[in-house]
């Protein structure tokens, strides 16, 4: 890792070269400073133009040495106060990205030429920080306020043809961009440079500054939820209008000591670090992300084009693979192409903005619509996405069996069930995997990838690259009934419906878990999901409805406690969003602005008055930590089961599934930063009052860390042992 020096004509070109991402470690800030001295004193150089090797400019500060106490004597806002103040031209020649600390190194150049296909940003935000090598002060002084401000909180990755009509970068180039750079250095020779050093220009005024910022704030605090590297990114930026440049990078330091003692960056980092973590997969059998190569996947196709497959449909569109959407008849067929052009259209729109509709088709994979499972023949990768039914589901792989090409993969999509069972009924059960994608699957960017116990480590690893393919960050997860995420959902949602039945309202249950971060509260969410889902499932296990045990005491089953009090709902009708009522009512049948409903409230009343039970309003933290408790216990049992490798797993499929708020983590990763001992209690407390509630009776894994005190969240991986491993 060092930056290495040529000369072309009377040009010092600076290389950085620290692979994979060019990220400014303490030693690569050494070699730069170094060769940028070396390259300003000697009379033969002219100008210096700045590039990174690899095909990367910069992707900043090198994000793992943060919070290392070694001593930094070459810090980045050293480095970018001697390349602003040269008095030779400095050229910036961005490739790939330049992104937090790397686009603050380019800002501090005097001139910025950029490839065509390169991004900008400044994303620390991302990462519970906030950029504090200049750019809070830099870029505003550069684009204005409401532009920088736009960026820097949402830490957006801008496309170099958007940057430049942004004024962040002077030229944009579809050739040699380090050439071009050096004919800008030639060009720019002699010509003053006081105007081109950002830090010395006056951010340009707006009118009702103030009131634009306040907006900034609430509209920050409501969609961030408790995340306050968004909120310390504005006050940054704000201070460009009262404190001059040099004062408004020490607040930047100040701002980010402040961050860092909230625990937040070391939580978003650490979920940073584990979504590429789970893109390592390995399996006991000795499989490894790095042994075995995935097969391409030029063609595909989707079966069922409701909610979930036109989604399927138009992100494997969107990633190029031409695909082949299947409908049981010609009017559902119909439904699902208007649908999927609809998606397909705005996918065009965004591309247009990111100046990307030059490639022929506009990047996007064609779409064949057909009713015909005949024209499967050829396909690479078919994924099934039929309603939850494992009847229907069995039917299709069967008649896929004898229709798929011999080394065509079979992917469900499913949420739940039993991948090893669909495999059972195909002539190819290595080539079977569960792909669970996440609603709207154009959007969501978790994919939990099951394995079924004969699926090929081939079809594993051709499963994980598509996910990637298709910009998802996918999880290699066992198969056990609802895999990770929605099995964990269960005791989360238990304790929800056991606080509906003590006292709480819904409104009171959602406000404290979204004050907790959750983009959704749990009633909203079940009302979105639909409420029928469920009732449809516990009937079908025998727990409500005609298949119930008769005689059973209303809110026990099987000797344990049950609620049917979302029975009770779906048998009024209020199956949630889509019948216009559920847990809230909504403007319209479909509607989505949710309305506490008083007729919810006198139902829960009743209910309690009918079955005795005092009211126990329980407050926030009770809550937030029965509900999140019961969800960690569940996935201290996942980890035992090795349906999920490792807490990190799990917490990317929290984190990027489930709404569950970055700034904490995750919920393994909040478990440990609570103490594992103080989770332990708590549920022991309550499993002792409840003896019928055995979802919160403690994990033996979580009994087994707490044991040994509650380990960092890194070293639980050494405890997990020796559990018998499904994956
Ligand atoms: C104050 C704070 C300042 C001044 C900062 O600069 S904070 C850092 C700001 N920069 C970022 O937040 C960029 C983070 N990186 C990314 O967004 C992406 O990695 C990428 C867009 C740069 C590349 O994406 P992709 O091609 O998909 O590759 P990966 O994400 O898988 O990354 C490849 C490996 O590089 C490691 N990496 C990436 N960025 C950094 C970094 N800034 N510091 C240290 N390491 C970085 C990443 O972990 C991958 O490592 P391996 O998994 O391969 O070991």
């Amino acid at each position: 890792m060092a930056a290495t020096r040529r000369l072309t004509h009377s040009v010092a070109v600076i290389t950085l070269n620290n692979p994979p991402v060019n990220a400014l470690s303490y030693s690569l800030r050494r070699s730069i400073i170094k060769e940028f001295v070396d390259a300003s004193k000697d009379s033969s150089v002219e100008a210096i133009v700045l590039c990174g090797a690899n095909g990367k400019f910069c992707a900043g500060a090198d994000i793992k040495e943060f919070g290392s106490t070694s001593v930094d004597s070459v810090s980045l806002n050293h480095i970018n106060d001697t390349i602003e103040s040269c008095k030779k031209p400095v050229v910036a020649a961005i490739e790939g990205v330049a992104l937090g600390g790397g686009l603050e190194l380019a800002l501090s150049c005097h001139y910025r030429v950029a490839n065509v296909q390169s991004l900008v940003g400044l994303p620390e935000v991302l990462i519970g920080m906030i950029p504090a090598a200049g750019g809070t002060q830099r870029l505003p002084r550069l684009i204005g306020i409401p532009a920088a401000l736009d960026m820097i909180v949402r830490g957006r990755h801008v496309p170099a043809t958007e940057a430049l009509q942004l004024g962040i970068l002077d030229e944009v180039v579809k050739t040699n961009t380090i050439d071009a750079a050096v004919q800008m250095a030639m060009k720019v020779l002699g010509q003053p440079l006081e105007n081109r050093r950002l830090g010395t220009l006056p951010v340009q005024a707006i009118p009702n500054v103030d009131t634009f910022l306040d907006t900034a704030v609430k509209r920050a605090k409501g969609q961030f939820r408790g995340a306050q590297a968004p909120l310390a990114c504005i006050e940054a930026v704000k201070a460009t209008l009262h404190l001059p440049f040099l004062k408004g990078v020490e607040n930047e330091r100040v701002l980010t000591a402040s961050l860092w003692s909230t625990g937040q960056p070391q939580a978003q980092q650490y979920a940073f670090f584990s979504e590429r973590e789970v893109g390592k997969w390995t399996t006991p059998s000795g499989g490894k992300w790095d042994k075995v190569p995935p097969k391409p996947i030029q063609t595909a196709a989707v079966i069922g084009l409701g909610t979930m497959g036109r989604g399927i449909v138009t992100s494997l569109s969107k990633a190029n693979i031409p695909v082949i959407a299947i409908e049981q008849d010609a009017k559902q067929l119909d439904q699902g192409r208007q649908a999927v052009n609809a998606l397909l259209d705005r996918e065009v729109e965004k591309l247009k903005l990111q100046g990307k509709t030059s490639v022929p088709g506009n990047g996007l994979g064609s779409v064949k619509f057909t009713v015909d499972l005949g024209d499967l023949h050829s396909v690479d990768l078919i994924i099934e996405a039929v309603y939850e039914n494992m009847q229907l589901k069995k039917e299709i792989f069967r008649k896929l069996s004898s229709i798929a090409k011999p080394d065509a993969f079979l992917c469900t999509n499913t949420s739940g069930l039993n991948v090893d069972e669909i495999a059972s009924v195909t002539n190819r059960p290595q080539q079977v995997i569960g792909t669970h994608f996440f609603s709207p699957a154009n959007i969501m960017r978790l994919l939990e990838v099951v394995r079924g116990q004969k699926t090929s480590l081939t079809t594993i690893a051709t499963a994980m690259s598509l996910g990637k393919t298709l910009g998802k960050v996918a999880v290699l997860v066992g198969n056990c009934p609802l895999f990770v995420g929605n099995r964990m959902l269960g005791p989360y949602l238990e304790q929800v419906n056991y606080l509906l039945e003590e006292g709480s309202y819904p409104e009171e249950i959602d406000q404290a878990l979204e004050e907790f971060g959750f983009a959704m509260g749990p009633c909203r969410m079940m009302d979105l999901a639909g409420l029928d889902v469920g009732w449809r499932s516990r009937m079908e296990q025998g727990l409500t409805g005609t298949n119930a045990p008769p005689g059973a005491p209303v809110r026990q089953r099987n000797g344990k406690r049950y609620s049917p009090l979302a029975d009770l709902l779906c048998e009024s009708g209020r199956f949630g969003q889509k019948t216009g009522k559920g847990w809230y009512q909504y403007e319209k049948a479909g509607g989505r602005i949710a309305k506490p409903d008083p007729w919810v409230r006198d139902f829960l009343d009743k209910y309690r008055r009918t079955h005795q039970i005092a009211r126990h309003q329980a407050n926030s933290q009770e809550i937030q930590d029965r509900c999140m408790f019961a969800l960690i216990n569940e996935g201290f049992r996942v980890l035992e089961d090795s349906i999920a490798s490792g807490p990190e797993d799990i917490d990317v499929i929290y984190n990027n599934g489930y709404g569950f708020p970055k700034h904490r983590g995750g919920p393994m990763y909040y478990a440990a930063n609570v103490g594992l001992p103080k989770v332990l209690s708590t549920l022991e407390n309550y499993s002792k009052a409840n003896p019928d509630v055995p979802s919160m009776k403690p994990a033996f894994l979580l009994r087994k860390l707490a044991a040994v005190g509650g380990p960092p969240i890194k070293e639980w991986r050494t405890q997990l042992g020796n559990t018998s491993s499904k994956l």
